[in-house]
């Protein structure tokens, strides 16, 4: 494991023992659609835009938008669905940004996070959460399992995250609603689009997969277009655009899909 996942386990232990079993707020609002039907469904290139004030690679990329204003802005340009970092420590986000987030969009909303115990998953269930991350480097294979079903029955879809063939086999084993691979080396921080191409050759066609991290450009969306994924999950990217620019950028990393769809021939 990676000494930056350590660190950044060792403090989710922490705010784990001190959360509530049980969150002390409920739900308020219903499911939104779901996002593998869409990512299934589309023939273009499906986008996750993501609400990210900060991270460890960058540090601060942007800490003057207002969560509720941006994440309205990525529905009206076209994003299939807004996640939100709820980390504090490491990417300045909030379970707050969720909520409102959650309450504000018709998309549905990923809880992008660390998540490592039935807890977090209640507690972004109660917070409007549509969809939660599981990162397989973050946890055993057992509790990965034990993990996803919780999420099934509370009714949130899974986006299941992998970095390599070794994470891939263990992601697989349960049966993910949605894949993501990540292109951030999670020891150097690197970004390599490679890791997409490389993965996707081993990844059946009928599991909708996410490149993430890294795309900066739509001949990146094109890039791992032809390697067959059904969308990307851009953060920095997509934060740093000013509200006139963001449409137009967005639609431009929204290109076919390869292989073609059903029914886009
Ligand atoms: O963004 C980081 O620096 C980072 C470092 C270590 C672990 C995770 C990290 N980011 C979380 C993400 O997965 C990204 O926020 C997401 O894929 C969007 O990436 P980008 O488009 O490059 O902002």
């Amino acid at each position: 494991m990676s000494s930056f996942l350590e660190e950044i386990l060792r403090v989710k232990e922490q705010e784990v023992t001190a959360l509530p079993d049980r969150p002390t707020f409920e739900r308020n609002i219903t499911l939104k659609p779901s996002l593998r039907k869409r990512l299934l469904e589309s023939d273009h290139l499906q986008i996750v835009a993501e609400f990210k004030r900060a991270s460890p690679s960058k540090g601060i990329i942007v800490d003057t938008l207002l969560p509720v204003e941006r994440a309205k802005r990525y529905e009206d340009a076209g994003a299939a669905a807004v996640s939100v970092l709820t980390d504090q420590t490491f990417f300045r986000g909030s379970l707050q940004d969720l909520r409102e987030i959650a309450e504000s969009v018709q998309i549905p909303v990923l809880r992008k996070d660390f998540i490592i115990s039935e807890k977090q998953l209640r507690e972004a269930h109660a917070a409007g959460a549509d969809i939660v991350l599981l990162i397989v480097a973050a946890l055993s294979s057992e509790r990965l399992a034990e993990l996803r079903h919780f999420a099934a029955e509370l009714g949130l879809e899974t986006l299941i995250e992998i970095h390599n063939e070794r994470e891939l086999e263990t992601a697989l084993a349960v049966e993910p609603d949605i894949l993501g691979i990540n292109n951030r080396n999670l020891h150097t921080f690197e970004v390599s689009l490679q890791t997409t191409e490389q993965l996707m050759t081993q990844i059946p066609s009928s599991i909708p997969v996410l490149s993430e991290s890294g795309m900066a450009t739509p001949d990146d969306a094109q890039r791992v277009a032809i390697a067959g994924v059904s969308g990307l999950l851009i953060g920095e990217t997509l934060m740093r655009q000013g509200d006139d620019q963001l449409p137009g950028v967005l639609r431009g990393f929204q290109v076919k899909r390869f292989p073609l769809v059903k029914g886009s021939y």
